[in-house]
C-alpha cells in the first residue's frame, strides 16, 4: 500500500520547513525539504565554479548524491546543512531551481524518495508536479511583511543583522521568480487547503494541519468503530466538535468525522461578543450545521437552535437541585413579578416575595432578582413558578441569629446598677421601653420620677433620650429607673431649705401629740404640739383644722430617715423671754380685751395679763364696758404671776384701795388742822373719777 503522502507548498518563509518537520516528529512521517534539495544543487554549482545562467553546465545533477540523515543534509556526503542557507545560495537559488533540467532531475529524485513511506514534503511543486496525488495538500501563506519579520528573527538569531525592509524586498523578488518561471512554477493546487498563518502561531498552524491529516488518515475501519457518519453530514444535523483554536469572533472545531467545523460568535448565543473567556481549546461544543462549505472545506456550526433546549435543562437543573437563580424582572402586575431567566417567562406570585419587595413593587421592574423554582413544567408554553420565600426566610433567620448574637453580646456587658443612655421606643399607659443598641429594658411610670405622675405622656415622649439606672436584670430583662438618678424630694428639699428658713404648708393630719404639714408633695414634715406656740395654753388643737395652711420653721431635716421637724413658735419671740414681774408691783396695763362680765385682757410690759372683773373697782361693777375701753391705759398691781404657766394676774382695785386709803390718812394727819368730814373725801374721790 503506497504511503500517505502530505504535500505543502508555499512562498519563502511561510514555515513551510518548520512546520512539516514538527509534523514529521508528531506523526512519525518522513521530512523532504525539496528547497533545501535545489539549494544544496546551487551551493555545489557555485563550489564547481560553473556558468549559473548556462543549464546545460547542470549535468552534474543527475549524479549528486543527496540524503538526509540525522537533522543534516548531506551533498555527495559533504554536510552542507548551514552552507546551504549562505546568503550567496540564497540569491542564487531561485534561478538554478527556474532550470527544467535541474527540476525535472531533482523531481523524479523526490518522487522516488517519496514511493511506499509516509511523507510530508514541501517546497514550491509539490501538491502540482511532485506528488499531485498527495493525500493532503496544504498551501502555507503569510503576509510578506510577516515572512520578513519572522525571517529578520531568524537571522538576528544567527547574530545577522539586515534591514527588514530589504528582507521584504528580496522575499518578493524570490516569491515572484518562484511563481512566474516557465516549469513548475509556484501556483496553489486546485484541491489544497490555504492556510495563511499570518495570524497563528506555529502551534496553531501544526495543529491545524495535524487534524486534516488526521481526518485523512484515518481508516474505514477506524471509522465504523467510532461510529463517525463521515459521509452522512448534512446541514441541520446535530454534531459535537473539539475546539482546537480560539479567536475572538469564531472558534475552529474538530467534529466528530474530523472535518473542521467554524462558528462565529454571534451563533454561540448567551449574547457574547468574544469567545475570549468564555470558549476555549480542549472545549466540547454540541452544534448545528447551518452550512458545508467546500473551498475551503469547513463546516459552519450554531448553537442557536439548540440554546432554547439548553436554557430549559438550566432550568432543569437549577429546579432540581433547588439552586438560587439571578433573573431580570421584566413586568409589575396585579399578581405578581414576571421574571426572564434563559430567555423563559417565570411567574412569581406576590404571596412568595418578600414584604418589603411587595410594598415597593412600583420601583422593581429592569432590576435583578435571585429566585428559586418551584414549579417546572416543560410544553408548548411551559409554566415556570418561582419564590423568594426560601431566601427571605432564611435572610430573616440569619438577621434573627444575628441581633440575638448582638443582644446577647451587649446585654452580657450590662450590669445592674450600670447608667446608661437610650432612647424612648414605646409609651404604655404604666410603662415605657427605652432601646439602647440591640437591648431594650422596662421603664415603669413609677421609676420616672419620685413624684406621682398622672400621665405618663406628660413626662416622656417616643425619641426622648433619656438616662436611667439598671435596678434589675433577669436574663434579657432589665428593669429601669430613671428616678434612682433623681434628687429625692427630701434631698431636693433640704437642699432648698436650709435648718431655720421658713416654710408653708397644709395640715394633711392631727396627731394627738401633734400636726403632719405637707410642704411639698411626697414631703411631710411634723410640727410637734411643744413647737406650736410659746404661748403654754395655747389649745391649737381645737381650732387648727386638716387644710389650713401653717407656716413654720425648718428644725432639722433627716433625709436618710425621711424626718423633716417643723417649729412654729420658732417664728416669733417669747414675750415672756425678757419680761419680769414681782408680786405687788404697779405697772402700765393697756386695755387690749374686755371678757364681759369676767375681766379684760391688757398688756403689760408686751405680754398679757387678766384683771379679773372683780379687781377692776373698789365698787361693784356691772358692766366692764361702762368704765373701761380697749386701748386704755392705767396703773395696774401684780397681784399674782407665773412666767412659765405665761400667768400674770393683775389688779386696778389694790392701787384705788390703796389711794383711798393714803388719802384717809392724810385726811387723818390733816384734820387735826382742817375740817373735811369724810363725806367730803368721798364726795371729793367720786368727783375725781366723774371727771375721768
Ligand atoms: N506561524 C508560523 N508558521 C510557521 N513558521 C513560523 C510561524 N511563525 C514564525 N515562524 C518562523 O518563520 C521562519 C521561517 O520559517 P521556514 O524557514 O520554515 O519557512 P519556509 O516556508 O520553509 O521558508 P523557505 O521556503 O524560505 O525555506 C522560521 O524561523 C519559523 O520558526
Ligand atoms: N519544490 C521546490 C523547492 C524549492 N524551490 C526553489 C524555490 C526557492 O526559491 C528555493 C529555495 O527554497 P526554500 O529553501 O526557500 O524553500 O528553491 C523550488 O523551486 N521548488
Amino acid at each position: 500500500m503506497p504511503g500517505f503522502k502530505v504535500a505543502i507548498d508555499g512562498p519563502a518563509g511561510s514555515g513551510k520547513s518548520t512546520i512539516s518537520k514538527k509534523i514529521a516528529e508528531k506523526l512519525n512521517l518522513t521530512h523532504i525539504d525539496t528547497g533545501a534539495m535545489y539549494r544544496a544543487i546551487t551551493y555545489l554549482a557555485l563550489e564547481k565554479g560553473i556558468n549559473l545562467d548556462d543549464e546545460s553546465e547542470y549535468e552534474f545533477v543527475s549524479k549528486v548524491k543527496i540524503e538526509y540523515k540525522n537533522e543534516k543534509i548531506y551533498a555527495n556526503g559533504i554536510d552542507v546543512t548551514t552552507k546551504i542557507r549562505d546568503d550567496k545560495v540564497t540569491k542564487n537559488v531561485s534561478k538554478v531551481s527556474s532550470f527544467p533540467y535541474v527540476r525535472r532531475t531533482l523531481v523524479s529524485i523526490q518522487q522516488e524518495a517519496a514511493k511506499n513511506i509516509d511523507v510530508i514534503m514541501d517546497g514550491r511543486d509539490i501538491g502540482t508536479v511532485v506528488l499531485p496525488n498527495a493525500d493532503l495538500k496544504i498551501f502555507l501563506t503569510a503576509h510578506v511583511k510577516e515572512r520578513a519579520k519572522r525571517r529578520l528573527k531568524d537571522k538576528e538569531v544567527n547574530n545577522v543583522t539586515q534591514d527588514i525592509e530589504q528582507l521584504a524586498k528580496e522575499l518578493q523578488e524570490r516569491d515572484l521568480k518562484d511563481s512566474t518561471r516557465k516549469e513548475s512554477p509556484l501556483v496553489v493546487a486546485t484541491d489544497a487547503i490555504v492556510i495563511d498563518t499570518t495570524n497563528f502561531t506555529i502551534e496553531d498552524t501544526i495543529e491545524r494541519i495535524t487534524n486534516e491529516i488526521l481526518k485523512r488518515r484515518i481508516t474505514m475501519e477506524e471509522l465504523q468503530m467510532k461510529d463517525v457518519k463521515f459521509q452522512t453530514l448534512k446541514v441541520r444535523d446535530k454534531v459535537e466538535g473539539t475546539v482546537f483554536k480560539v479567536e475572538d469572533n469564531v472558534i475552529y472545531l474538530t467534529l466528530e468525522n474530523f472535518e473542521e467545523g467554524r462558528m462565529f460568535v454571534e451563533f454561540y448565543g448567551k449574547n457574547i461578543t468574544s469567545f475570549k473567556d468564555v470558549v476555549k481549546e480542549g472545549d466540547k461544543v454540541t452544534a448545528i450545521i447551518t452550512k458545508m462549505n467546500d473551498e475551503p472545506s469547513y463546516i459552519l456550526l450554531s448553537r442557536l437552535p439548540l440554546l432554547k433546549d439548553e436554557s430549559f435543562k438550566v432550568i432543569e437543573d437549577a429546579y432540581k437541585d433547588n439552586k438560587t437563580i439571578e433573573t431580570k424582572i421584566t413586568k409589575v402586575d396585579e399578581k405578581g413579578l414576571h421574571l426572564k431567566y434563559e430567555g423563559f417567562d417565570i411567574f412569581l406570585p406576590y404571596g412568595l416575595l418578600d414584604r418589603e419587595l411587595v410594598e415597593s413593587k412600583d420601583t422593581l421592574k429592569g432590576q435583578t432578582l435571585e429566585v428559586h423554582l418551584i414549579e417546572v413544567k416543560n410544553g408548548k408554553r411551559p409554566r415556570l413558578i418561582a419564590s423568594r420565600k426560601q431566601i427571605f426566610e432564611a435572610r430573616r433567620q440569619q438577621e434573627l441569629e444575628e441581633r440575638q448574637n448582638a443582644r446577647k453580646e451587649e446585654i452580657d456587658q450590662i450590669n445592674t446598677g450600670d447608667v446608661l443612655k437610650g432612647t424612648i421606643e414605646r409609651i404604655e399607659p404604666h410603662a415605657a421601653t427605652v432601646r439602647f443598641n440591640h437591648v431594650a429594658g422596662l421603664l415603669r411610670i413609677s421609676q420616672i420620677q419620685h413624684r406621682r405622675i398622672e400621665d405618663i405622656n406628660e413626662v416622656i415622649k417616643l425619641g426622648d433620650e433619656i438616662e436611667v439606672k439598671v435596678i434589675k436584670k433577669e436574663g434579657m430583662r432589665l428593669d429601669l429607673s430613671h428616678k434612682a438618678l433623681l434628687p429625692t424630694p427630701f434631698e431636693a428639699f433640704s437642699e432648698e431649705h436650709k435648718k431655720g428658713s421658713a416654710v408653708k404648708g397644709a395640715v394633711v393630719q392631727k396627731l394627738p401629740f401633734g400636726l403632719i404639714i405637707e410642704l411639698e408633695e411626697g414631703v411631710r414634715g411634723l410640727l410637734h404640739q411643744s413647737e406650736y406656740s410659746w404661748n403654754p395654753n395655747d389649745n391649737f388643737a381645737n381650732f387648727v383644722k386638716i387644710g389650713d395652711v401653717v407656716e413654720s420653721a425648718v428644725l432639722l431635716v433627716d433625709v436618710k430617715k425621711k424626718k423633716i421637724s417643723l417649729s412654729r413658735k420658732a417664728l416669733f419671740d417669747n414675750p415672756w423671754k425678757n419680761v419680769s414681774f414681782k408680786r405687788g408691783e404697779n405697772v402700765e396695763v393697756k386695755v387690749i380685751e374686755i371678757i364681759t362680765d369676767k375681766g379684760m385682757n391688757v398688756e403689760a410690759k408686751g405680754v398679757v395679763g387678766f384683771i379679773p372683773v372683780s379687781e377692776l373697782s373698789t365698787e361693784r361693777v356691772n358692766k366692764i364696758e361702762d368704765l373701761f375701753a380697749v386701748g386704755d391705759t392705767m396703773q395696774a398691781r401684780v397681784i399674782d404671776v407665773n412666767p412659765k404657766e405665761w400667768y400674770l394676774k393683775l389688779s386696778v382695785k389694790q392701787i384705788a384701795e390703796d389711794s383711798l386709803r393714803s388719802e384717809y390718812e392724810q385726811y387723818l394727819t390733816h384734820d387735826e388742822e382742817a375740817t373735811t368730814t369724810i363725806g367730803d373725801l368721798f364726795e371729793n374721790l367720786l368727783t375725781e373719777k366723774d371727771k375721768k
